[in-house]
């Protein structure tokens, strides 16, 4: 397929796993161009939309932006598991664009905000009146955590990054504190992604077998199945911890942005709790916050059911640069 020249834009999401890149109309992403690459059978970004512009049989976009799942600086992104360059001359001369940008993937999740469709949204506690101004806040639960803040601001919207799964995890219980001590041991530091992950589910179901002296192991996408059928009571467990883990995290952030215009939870184990956040505990454990138990109704939160939701914020992210 080839497109009119210099109508659309270039936008991809470089997952832990894979990129996902696709074509977009303004802030609108075609899906019939969502190609998806797993990274390991490429060397680097530019390989990779190479493919996919010979895969859609020629593309001359006007501008390109990336969504990286790893911390941005001076236009330059680095990877914690994957060895590629992704900066803006590299990303310029593969798409052979003007305009250019590189963002972190939660900030893109943050631009996607207001353009997603309204079924994509799944409210688990409700948001009271807010106005359009309010600040928002994006949560991102994967094969990593990170979260970013949404300010709208006089001359446009500003999505500010930063590196927020690699804080210490929270210690309330006397069971957080040995679920702790466990990822500690294991890992030397107990960071909140240690245990909000994919990997981090399946660390707390170890650590529950670890508990009850009856290790066992199971991947992420077995608990959450065996959640759904009731087939073992130590997933269910372990999703349970894991949720209030969430909501307490989630609450803690929300306390330190004030997102009075939402909280909203992204990616792939966001997605598989969406359906047992209110039976777990979610709403409980964000509001426990002592004396400011009864502010934290201030805060909404939803669940971005959208797995492109970062090709969208790319994309509209151009549109806010005039591109
Ligand atoms: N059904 C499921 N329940 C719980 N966790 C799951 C499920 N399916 C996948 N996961 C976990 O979700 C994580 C992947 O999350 P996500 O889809 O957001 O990927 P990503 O971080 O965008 O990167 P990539 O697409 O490259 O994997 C993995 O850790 C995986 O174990």
């Amino acid at each position: 397929m080839s497109h009119a020249p210099n109508t659309l834009s270039l936008v991809a999401d470089i997952g832990g796993t894979n990129t996902r890149v696709a074509l977009a109309d303004g802030p609108k992403v075609l899906t019939e161009t969502i190609r998806r690459y797993a990274n390991s059978e490429f060397p680097g970004l530019e390989s990779v939309l190479r493919k996919y512009v010979e895969d859609e049989g020629g593309v001359d976009a006007k501008a390109a932006c990336v969504a990286v799942a790893g911390p941005v600086r001076d236009g330059r992104a680095t990877m914690t598991n994957l060895d590629w360059t992704i900066d803006k001359t590299t990303l310029s001369r593969a798409a052979n664009a003007e305009t250019v940008s590189i963002l972190n993937d939660l900030q893109a999740q943050g631009h996607a905000l207001g353009h997603l469709e309204a079924d994509k949204v799944r409210t688990i506690i409700p948001f009271p009146e807010a106005s359009d101004h309010a600040a928002k806040l994006v949560i991102g639960v994967g094969t990593g955590f990170n979260a970013a803040p949404v300010f709208e601001l006089e001359p446009g919207r500003l999505v500010a990054p930063s590196e927020s799964g690699h804080i210490n995890l929270p210690v309330q219980t006397e069971q957080d504190m040995r679920l702790a001590q466990y990822v500690s041991t294991a890992h030397g530091f107990p960071s909140i992604e240690d245990v909000l992950s994919g990997r981090g589910l399946e660390r707390v179901y170890a650590f529950l077998g670890h508990e009850a002296n009856d290790p066992r192991e199971r991947r992420a996408a077995d608990i959450m199945q065996a959640c759904a059928d009731g087939s073992d009571e130590r997933a269910t467990e372990a999703a349970n911890v894991f949720t209030r883990m969430l909501g307490s995290v989630a609450g803690n952030l929300a306390l330190i942005q004030l997102p009075f215009g939402g909280v909203y939870l992204v990616g792939g184990v966001s997605r598989a709790f969406a359906p047992y956040l209110n039976d777990f505990g979610f709403a409980q454990a964000f509001r426990d916050k002592g004396r400011f138990a009864g502010f934290m109704g201030n805060f909404g939160v939803a669940v971005i059911e959208d797995d492109y939701a970062a090709l969208t914020g790319s994309a509209a992210h151009l549109v806010s640069l005039g591109a």
